[in-house]
């Protein structure tokens, strides 16, 4: 079982390989200056103080979002499968789940609304269907009687 620290304040696993430590984004966003730099990239939590003059794309880049969530930036740039086995280097822990943006959680209700939509969109023709039978039989019956 992994070992969870609610909220980590020196970023050290400790030597337990299965050790996940968790920073509330408050703690994340503390790191902004150039004496330290955290990043949050797909949830993940990652040190980038001393990549900061290494960084091929440049130390401007990363101290902008110095503190932020970077993953879209990290996205949009397209980088490399080398620059994404570097991230292991500076990885320290994941973001807190309660800090997590719902991604998963709103899938829950698009599916609800995807669900509802669905109904709706079968719905209204079955009920239309059925009263214009009704219509239907009320006039051949009156139509026949007179
Ligand atoms: C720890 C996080 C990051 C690592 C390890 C990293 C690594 C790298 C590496 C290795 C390259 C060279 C090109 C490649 O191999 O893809 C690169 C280029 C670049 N990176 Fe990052 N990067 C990180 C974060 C970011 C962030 C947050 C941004 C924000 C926009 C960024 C913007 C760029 C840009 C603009 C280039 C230059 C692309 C080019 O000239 O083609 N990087 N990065």
């Amino acid at each position: 079982m992994a070992t969870v620290e609610a909220s980590g304040s020196d970023g050290k696993g400790q030597g337990v390989e299965t050790s996940v430590t968790y920073y509330r984004l408050e703690e994340v966003a503390e790191r902004n200056s150039s004496k330290e730099i955290w990043l949050v990239i797909h949830g993940r939590v990652y040190d980038v103080t001393r990549f900061l003059n290494e960084h091929p794309g440049g130390e401007e880049v990363l101290l902008e979002l110095a503190g932020a969530d970077a993953t879209e930036s990290f996205e949009d740039v397209g980088h490399s499968s080398d620059a994404r086995e570097m991230l292991k280097q500076y990885y320290i822990g994941d973001v807190h789940p309660d800090d997590l943006k719902p991604e998963s959680g709103s899938k829950v209700p698009s599916k609800d609304n995807t669900y509802k939509s669905y109904w709706s969109y079968w719905i209204i023709p079955i009920i239309g269907a059925i009263v214009l039978g009704f219509l239907y039989r009320y006039y051949t019956s009156e139509s026949r009687s007179s």
